[in-house]
């Protein structure tokens, strides 16, 4: 008789970030105490003992922060592992939803407390099916090439690199493998509440295509990856014009370039500057508007997300 205990399924992506990894360095564990991060905790414990911090961020957004808080301080306390938390009070600025903003802020705190611990990197636990989510939440909205890519495996944030090491594990292994050996972990309850487009997606979408598509993670996936393979390419080429036609932009220049590429260098310059994204109509009417820039006196000032694109003599400017 087998009586082996099962494998925690981020046991195995785990020692192969690990091997990438610089040898000797911390690593954190971004731990809100939902099943993702504690089975990413506990596989990056077992895998490297004393090197691994738990960091969470309590948002004070509902009532029960202070109890996750607890939850995910007596968890590590109880298995000698080191835990730092930190308090996030995000005031959303207009248009943002306070998901975007809790998000934006407790990037900041994860950063600021893992600099503090000096590891050399924050992982977090979101794994396949939230990349799936994150897909078709993208499709939902109408979004371009940057939304379709999804979330990296890397990227950087506030001066710390941040990791997802489990983002092709199966969230459904990941509950059943904690239930089986009955470690705890907190539910959520807004994760249920269908207001939420995102769960709207994973209660009513998601079933569907599993039924239909038995292999969709694995090549929604990798549309995802096709995509940011994409944008990377189209940022490559939106660095080169942008040295062609000047900082700010040369309008007379820029009209040299097909309407697409001016489209391109321009959702660049202003994602690089000011993480402003134009809509579509938006970048439809500075397109026209460009095209229309043939005399001295054409004056420009146009509505582009939270700011102004104007006319500035010979080169265009972004008034956040
Ligand atoms: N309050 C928090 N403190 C620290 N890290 C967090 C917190 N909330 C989320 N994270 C990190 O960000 C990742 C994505 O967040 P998301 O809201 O999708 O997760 P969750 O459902 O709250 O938790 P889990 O992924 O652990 O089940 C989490 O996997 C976790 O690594």
């Amino acid at each position: 008789m087998n009586t082996a205990a099962p494998a925690n399924p981020c046991a195995a992506p785990v020692a192969a970030w690990l091997a990438a990894a610089t040898a000797g360095c911390r690593h954190a564990v971004a731990f809100s105490g939902g099943a993702d991060s504690t089975a990413l905790l506990l596989a990056a414990h077992a895998a490297c003992p004393g090197q691994v911090v738990a960091l969470h961020v309590n948002h004070g957004l509902q009532a029960a922060a202070n109890d996750f808080e607890s939850h995910a301080r007596r968890f590590c306390e109880t298995r000698g592992m080191a835990f730092f938390s930190a308090r996030a009070r995000a005031a959303h600025a207009a248009g943002e939803s306070p998901e975007d903003a809790a998000r934006r802020a407790r990037y900041r705190c994860l950063s600021d407390l893992a600099l503090a611990q000096g590891c050399g990197e924050v992982w977090l636990a979101q794994h396949a099916d939230d990349q799936v989510e994150t897909l078709l939440l993208a499709l939902s909205r109408g979004a371009g090439l940057p939304g379709l890519a999804s979330m990296p495996a890397r990227f950087e944030r506030h001066g710390m690199a941040f990791g997802r090491p489990v983002l092709e594990v199966d969230g459904a292994a990941i509950r059943a493998w904690l239930v089986d050996i009955g470690e705890p972990f907190i539910d959520d309850p807004t994760n249920t509440d269908i207001r939420f487009t995102r769960n709207r997606i994973r209660h009513h979408l998601l079933p569907a295509w599993r039924e239909q598509f038995p292999a969709y993670q694995q090549t929604l996936a990798r549309s995802a990856r096709h995509a940011a393979q994409a944008q990377r390419l189209l940022d490559e080429v939106a660095a080169q014009d942008l040295l062609a036609v000047g900082q700010p932009p040369q309008i007379a220049r820029l009209r040299l370039l097909s309407v697409e590429r001016q489209a391109n260098l321009l959702r660049h310059w202003l994602r690089l500057g000011w993480q402003a994204s134009p809509s579509e109509a938006q970048m439809t009417a500075l397109l026209r508007q460009i095209a229309a820039c043939t005399t001295r006196g054409h004056h420009i000032r146009l509505k582009v997300a939270n700011g102004h694109v104007l006319r500035d003599g010979q080169v265009l400017r972004f008034e956040p």
